[in-house]
């Protein structure tokens, strides 16, 4: 496949291999590759090993052999990273298992049968079919034993995943129990690729394509989404809204592999090649905002000849339901045969591996922060809080997950370190803060990505295999250290993050904030309820008007996320928590 060429490479000169940095991708075409194989075990190149939070739906701890990437060295591939596409399959995805027998033909027939009939003006939300419902309990269960590639289970977690929020969500009000013949098969998937048994976003976005042509290879203008509940062209480009971010991952991972060769050394010729590298992040960053803004854009035309079109209400009302998660009962999946309740959360671009390796690499810490005491304002008295000392012992104190916790806010802090054991999914699910959220969010990405992430953030802690070796300076510590050189670019890249997050909140705003407070058609089957919560609160305000208080937003009205989060209030937070990362005049000042 050809790759998805794009303007901002990394124009260093060869380096020698002996510098290069542990980064798990990317040979460059003119440095010796690097083999982690060839270091002896406790050099602090060495990768630590990484025993990703598995999913507690995990019945089986067999792994197919070769249908799990190895990671025990840190070749990119290793990690299901590629070199021209990012964490897209280096592959176009397998589009069908129909041919492999053992219950798949019957399930791919499934899945096209029930896109034809959702396929219906105003949306098929709770109006599937009793016919199609019946028959999907009464599948044969399919068997994993062919599945032995990543692409085949890839395709059954799609399908199987499509299939049961057809299902879940095909009546009104929708299903609580996962019938065994979808439930004990996608657990079984779910289990290989380290994925929960539900559907996410590498269900709908990294794993959903086709090349158009496919002598052209992955590129923005090639590229068509293959999978969706509602044929529609706003479902569509609402995933490619996604993909066309996640096609700029090839070069923003090739300049952060480009930056951290340099940070290892920071000479003055290195510190000049990281601000530009940090200047080219910055402006890749702007690409992904203008997407963004040009979904919220009067025409709303985004994507190549601003073709794409996400249509607010369709999304609210007719997409966006489909993908709800809930406590569903999986029939079966229990390791004697006996059912599990579970709760899952639906997709989200949370879970995209590309922004939360950004906010690792530029040291954007989602943590939670204990309040300041009353009269005592920033440690640095900065009108927006950045750069504070405590804060970089914190950024310092996080670089593993869940080993810091907020003293001050033990629910908090419970549910950070349930989070990162993988522990009770309550606390996954209630947690409030938006590390939380974050660290929740990988769960749900396929595990070598999530292994991925884990390197990435590893390189800046000690290596308890190796603690005589030095530890790599984040790129935060390293601008603090050398403000004139690094300064600027440094809150260059912070700033595109944050212009990335105000545009990102914007699409909330127009996609789902506004849509909620409009009123569905009449003939949707969300009217009544939506009526029932409309005279609700008509008469709570009223109460209220009663007793003298102004009426309101009350808790009830809190809108709530795909993922299951008071989504003004966090996303503000993830936006504050960028700004934070900035260091600020006063700070570079401080320490020139
Ligand atoms: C119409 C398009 C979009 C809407 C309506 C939307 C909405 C949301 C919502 C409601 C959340 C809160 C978390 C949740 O409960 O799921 C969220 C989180 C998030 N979304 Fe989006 N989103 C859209 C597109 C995107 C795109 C294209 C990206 C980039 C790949 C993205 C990246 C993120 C990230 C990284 C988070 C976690 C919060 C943060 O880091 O600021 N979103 N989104």
């Amino acid at each position: 496949m050809a790759s998805h060429q794009h303007p901002h490479q990394p124009s260093s000169p060869s380096r020698p291999a002996h510098r290069r940095v542990p980064f798990p991708i990317f040979e460059d075409d003119h440095a010796a590759p690097f083999h982690p194989a060839q270091l002896p075990s406790d050099h602090f190149l060495a990768q630590r090993p990484v025993t990703p939070p598995r999913p507690d739906s995990v019945i089986d701890p067999v792994w197919l052999d070769g249908a799990r990437p190895d990671t025990s060295s840190l070749a990119a591939a290793d990690y299901d990273v590629s070199v021209h596409t990012g964490f897209l399959p280096a592959d176009e995805p397998v589009q069908s298992l129909r041919g492999l027998g053992s219950g798949w033909d019957a399930l791919e027939g499934a899945l096209e049968q029930v896109e034809r009939e959702a396929a219906v003006p105003g949306g098929a939300v709770g109006r599937i079919s009793g016919r199609w419902m019946h028959g999907v309990r009464e599948l044969p269960q399919a068997s994993v034993e062919p599945l032995t590639t990543l692409p085949l289970l890839r395709r059954a977690h799609v399908l199987l995943a499509h299939l049961v929020h057809f299902y879940m969500h095909g009546t009104f009000p929708s299903q609580s129990v996962v019938p065994a013949s979808l439930a004990v098969p996608l657990v079984q998937v779910s289990d290989r690729l380290g994925l929960p048994p539900i559907l996410t976003y590498a269900d709908t976005v990294l794993w959903t394509w086709r090349l158009t042509d496919k002598a052209r290879g992955l590129r923005a203008d090639n590229v068509e989404i293959t999978t969706t509940f509602t044929q529609t062209p706003s479902e569509r480009a609402f995933f490619l809204l996604s993909l066309f971010c996640e096609l700029h991952g090839p070069a923003i991972l090739r300049l952060m592999s480009a930056t951290l060769d340099e940070v290892f050394f920071a000479d003055r010729t290195a510190l000049g090649r990281i601000a530009s590298y940090l200047r080219s992040i910055a402006s890749l960053v702007d690409e992904l905002t203008a997407l963004m803004a040009a979904a919220t854009s009067s025409t709303g035309g985004f994507g190549p000849g601003a073709r794409e079109r996400i249509v607010p209400e369709v999304f609210y009302w007719e997409i966006r339901p489909w993908f709800n998660g809930g406590k569903w009962t999986y029939e079966g999946v229990g390791p004697h045969g006996e059912d599990k309740e579970m709760e899952w959360g639906g997709p989200s671009a949370g879970q995209s591996s590309l922004v939360h390796a950004l906010d690792l690499f530029l040291g954007v810490d989602h943590m939670p922060r204990a309040a300041p005491a009353p009269g005592h304002g920033h440690a640095h008295g900065h009108a927006h809080g950045h750069g504070s000392l405590a804060r970089e012992r914190k950024v310092e104190a996080s670089a593993f997950p869940g080993t810091f916790h907020d003293e001050h806010d033990e629910d908090t802090a419970a549910a950070v370190r349930a989070a990162a054991t993988g522990g009770p999914k309550a606390a996954l699910h209630k947690a409030p803060s938006d590390a939380t959220f974050m660290q929740r969010m990988s769960h749900y990405m396929p595990s070598h990505h999530r292994a991925f992430l884990s390197h990435l953030e590893s390189l800046h802690s000690p290596n308890p295999h190796a603690p005589l070796a030095p530890v790599l300076p984040s790129l935060r510590k390293l601008a603090r250290r050398h403000p004139h050189e690094l300064g600027s670019a440094y809150d260059g890249a912070v700033s595109a993050m944050k212009r990335f997050r105000d545009a990102h909140m914007r699409l909330a705003t127009v996609f789902i904030v506004q849509q909620a407070r409009r009123e569905p058609a009449r003939e949707s089957v969300h009217w009544a309820e939506w009526e029932a919560k409309r005279v609700a609160k008509e008469q709570a305000d009223e109460a209220r008007r009663m007793q003298g208080a102004s009426a309101g937003r009350g808790e009830a009205d809190k809108l709530v996320g795909t993922g299951g989060t008071d989504l003004v209030s966090f996303l503000k937070r993830c936006r504050d928590r960028t700004v934070e990362a900035l260091l600020g005049d006063d700070d570079v000042q401080a320490q020139a």
